[in-house]
């Protein structure tokens, strides 16, 4: 999908005098994403298109296999994240610390950012989407991990749309609530959220909306659900079995 959307649009020959093949992708896209610089796409489209790399630029020529890791708030995707990447070799995307470092920057979009999550509400699709594409563009990584996103089904849609692939796989990180309060109000990292107000917000949008998600990438045969409760080391056991039977 990703190379038949990105690949068509870059690869179509002959380019028109008014609109070469890249420019037709820079032209579509900004229709998509109308703050997105021209350089950045044209290396995106080099980075996922089958005929990427071959100009020796060094990227990678494959389309990134992309893992969605997803759970409810505490549920230990984070704790997880990092093992996988440094047992397999992933670059570990954050969803929640991409944002965060968005209100770090003190930037105006990054006041929104906060105030939605103190209130453990979503942040726009486009928003977080377009966090999550310039990392992925940044780490040139060809196995990325992509913790605690989509939160919702329109974060889903953004995603695909945008970015214009689907997850190659979904890990469901399943814990009981009253194990995620714990570990939430024991974190002491300062997280603006840890408190036990917003905490009851984050789980009942974690129903309404996260759980639809997971449900969808199950209809599509993605999901490996994980009995998140035991130690982080048992977890990562199992999270090493699943990861450990991929072809990537
Ligand atoms: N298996 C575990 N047993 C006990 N505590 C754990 C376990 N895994 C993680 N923790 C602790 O629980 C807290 C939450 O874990 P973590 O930050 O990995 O969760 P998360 O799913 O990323 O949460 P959030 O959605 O809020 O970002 C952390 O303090 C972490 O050290
Ligand atoms: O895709 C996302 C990811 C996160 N948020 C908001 O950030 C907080 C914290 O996220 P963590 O993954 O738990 O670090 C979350 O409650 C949301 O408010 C988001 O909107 N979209
Ligand atoms: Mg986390």
């Amino acid at each position: 999908m990703w190379r038949r959307r990105l690949g068509a649009l870059l690869l179509r020959s002959p380019p028109s005098s008014s609109s070469t093949a890249a420019s037709s992708l820079q032209h579509r896209r900004h229709h998509l994403l109308p703050t997105q610089e021209p350089l950045a796409l044209n290396r995106l489209a080099r980075l996922f298109t089958s005929q990427a790399g071959s100009d020796g630029d060094g990227g990678h020529s494959q389309k990134p296999f992309i893992a969605f890791v997803l759970g409810g708030p505490g549920s230990g995707k984070g704790t997880q994240c990092t093992k996988i990447a440094s047992d397999f070799g992933f670059a570990h995307l954050s969803a929640g610390d991409l944002l965060r470092h968005e209100i770090a920057s003190g930037s105006e979009k990054g006041e929104l950012i906060l105030d939605i999550i103190k209130q453990g509400r979503i942040v726009p699709s486009e928003i977080t989407v377009e966090l999550i594409r310039k990392a992925m563009e940044m780490s040139n990584a060809n196995k990325v991990l992509i913790d605690g996103f989509p939160r919702c089904e329109e974060n889903r849609v953004a995603f695909e749309r945008i970015v214009g692939t689907e997850p190659d796989i979904v890990i469901f990180f399943d814990c009981p609530e009253d194990e995620m309060v714990k570990r939430l109000l024991g974190r002491n990292q300062g997280r603006v959220d840890d408190n036990i107000e917003t905490i009851k917000k984050r789980l009942k949008v974690f129903e309404s909306l996260n759980i639809p998600v997971v449900d969808y990438y199950s209809s599509r045969g993605k999901v490996h659900k994980i009995n998140a409760t035991g130690t982080a080391d048992e977890i990562f056991e199992a999270v090493r079995r699943i990861f450990s039977s991929l072809r990537f």
